[in-house]
Order: structure tokens, then C-alpha cells, then sequence
């Protein structure tokens, strides 16, 4: 039983069905000592609709490629490619949900007028402006708290505020890093349940970020395991798992322990140095 599917799910050159192209990006950072090359060579895609999750080991260049990809950090080469055009900037079809919520979100305003914030630099009517707010606010189970402001709400509300806010403007792509990272374990859990139900409801695409080996593949179609720096793809891993997903009888599903085993096997390669040059893990099952 093979796991990996490396260039059968995103096919290039399927016209239409890419969201998100990342192309050979390579990325150094100037420092006190000399350049460190954190990035060295990254190319993967992301299909319309696609729910994608990338892990790797702590420091291997996540946050970094997802910044990349998000336009607010200058590539040292290759390019990243949204609803086929290579982007130079932060680009108008992204959202983003980091982990500091706190930090996102705008505490002089109300959650209302968070969630409307980007929908007014994006030039939409106060009318649509509000429908959309509200829309996305019920859609993250926060309907009466419109007129609160963020620091009269618990963390994960906030976060439920930042997912919110991200889905009121439509975006192309959604990009997540470690968004769940600075809530409890229970919060963390609902909002899994939240983000997969919106993903599937409104077909966003999405691109997450975790250290989390059991979110990654709780929630995604594909896992893009990442080597240790410099960083390069070390294996796709395609998740097939039944669409619909619980917390309880997914994470007992035996096919989800393999999964998990192999993603997690494979990172303790990568830990220990291991690069592009990982076996083929197959089941013991198989
Ligand atoms: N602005 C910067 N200048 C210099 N080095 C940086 C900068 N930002 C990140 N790095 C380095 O790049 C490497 C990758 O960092 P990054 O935060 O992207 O990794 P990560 O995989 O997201 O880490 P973690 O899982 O621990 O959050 C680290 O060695 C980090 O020290």
C-alpha cells in the first residue's frame, strides 16, 4: 500500500484546476553572519478547491514558504503562481489566518468592523460590506457577538474572528499558519471541525500550516511533508480518507493511524538529516 502521490494529484498543465502554482521558489536570508539559505528548492501545486496541509520539523522553513507564497517576503528565486498569474506583492485573491490572533485582529474596533476592515479596502458597499460580515460571522458561530469588541472574548473566539473575517472576503486562496496553535485542545478540536465545514460548504481552497502531524492529516486531501532546512518537498502524501470527518471515528480509523505513521516517520527522517532520498514507506498491512 503506497502513500505517496507526488505530481498525480496536481497535475500542471490541467487547465483550470490549479489554484496555486509554487514554483521552484528558493529563499536566503541576509544575516550578521552571511546568508542562510532557509528555502532551496520548492515546487509544488495546490488544485481549486483543494485542502492542502504542509508539515515539516521545527525551523524547516514553514512560515517562511508561506509568506513567500503570501507575498510578503522577496523570493531568491523561482515564483509563485495564483489563479495563473506570477505574483510580485501581496495579492488581492489571499487571506491569511496566523497564529496570533491577538496580534490580527484590531482591538479598538469591534468584531463587526474587523471583519468588514478588509471589505472596505477591497471597495465593497457598506450594504454588501455588512451582509457579508454577518454572513461569516454566523458561519463561525458568532452571530450575537458583532458588537463586541476582540478582548472581551475568549482566544478561540478570537480565532473563530480571524476565520471569519478571512472567509467574508472570498479569497482564491486561504492560507492558515499554525492557526490553531494558541488555543486549548478542546477549542482547537471544534475549530478543525469549523474550518473543514467552511472548506466544504464554500470550496475555498486552502493552505495550511501545522507542526501538527494528526491536524494535517485530520484535515487535509494532501499532506506536503517538507525536508529539514534547506528546505525541499520530501514527499506528498495523499490523505484518503472519507470525506466526511469527526473527531472520533476518523481518528480511531486504522487507515488514519498508517497515515499518521508515515508522516510521522518520514519527519524523524527529515530531523535526522534525511533528505529528497527517503524509501518508500509501505504498510505493514500491505
Ligand atoms: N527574518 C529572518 N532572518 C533570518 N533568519 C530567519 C528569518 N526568519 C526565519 N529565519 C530562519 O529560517 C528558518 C526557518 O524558519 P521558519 O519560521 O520559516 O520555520 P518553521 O518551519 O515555520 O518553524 P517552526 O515550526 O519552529 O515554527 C529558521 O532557521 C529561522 O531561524
Amino acid at each position: 500500500m503506497s502513500f505517496s502521490t507526488a505530481g498525480a494529484y496536481a497535475e500542471p498543465g490541467v487547465a483550470g484546476l490549479i489554484a496555486l502554482d509554487v514554483v521552484g521558489i528558493k529563499k536566503s536570508y541576509h544575516t550578521a553572519s552571511g546568508p542562510v539559505e532557509v528555502v532551496q528548492n520548492l515546487t509544488f501545486s495546490v488544485r481549486k478547491g483543494e485542502f492542502v496541509c504542509i508539515v515539516g520539523p521545527s525551523g524547516s522553513g514553514k512560515t517562511t514558504l508561506l509568506r513567500c507564497i503570501a507575498g510578503l517576503t522577496e523570493l531568491s528565486g523561482g515564483e509563485v503562481i495564483l489563479d495563473g498569474r506570477a505574483i510580485s506583492g501581496p495579492p488581492a485573491g489571499m487571506a491569511i489566518v496566523f497564529q496570533d490572533y491577538g496580534r490580527s485582529l484590531f482591538p479598538w474596533l469591534t468584531v463587526r468592523e474587523n471583519v468588514e476592515l478588509p471589505l472596505k479596502e477591497k471597495g465593497l458597499p457598506r450594504s454588501e460590506r455588512r451582509k457579508r460580515a454577518d454572513a461569516a460571522l454566523e458561519a463561525v458561530g458568532l452571530p450575537d457577538s458583532a458588537h463586541a469588541h476582540p478582548w472581551q472574548l475568549s482566544g478561540g473566539m478570537q480565532q473563530r474572528v480571524a476565520i471569519a473575517r478571512a472567509v467574508a472576503y472570498e479569497p482564491s486562496v486561504l492560507l492558515m499558519d499554525e492557526p490553531f496553535a494558541a488555543v486549548d485542545a478542546q477549542t482547537r478540536a471544534e475549530i478543525q471541525d469549523l474550518v473543514r465545514s467552511l472548506w466544504e460548504r464554500l470550496g475555498v481552497t486552502v493552505l495550511f500550516v501545522t507542526h501538527d502531524i494528526d491536524e494535517a492529516v485530520y484535515l487535509a486531501q494532501r499532506v506536503v511533508v517538507l525536508s529539514n532546512k534547506p528546505t525541499v518537498v520530501l514527499e506528498e502524501v495523499f490523505v484518503d480518507l472519507p470525506t466526511q470527518r469527526d473527531q472520533l471515528s476518523t481518528r480511531t480509523d486504522p487507515r488514519f493511524a498508517d497515515l499518521r505513521a508515515h508522516v510521522y516517520s518520514l519527519i524523524q527522517l527529515a530531523k535526522r538529516g534525511k533528505g529528497a532520498a527517503v524509501p518508500e514507506f509501505r504498510a505493514a498491512s500491505s
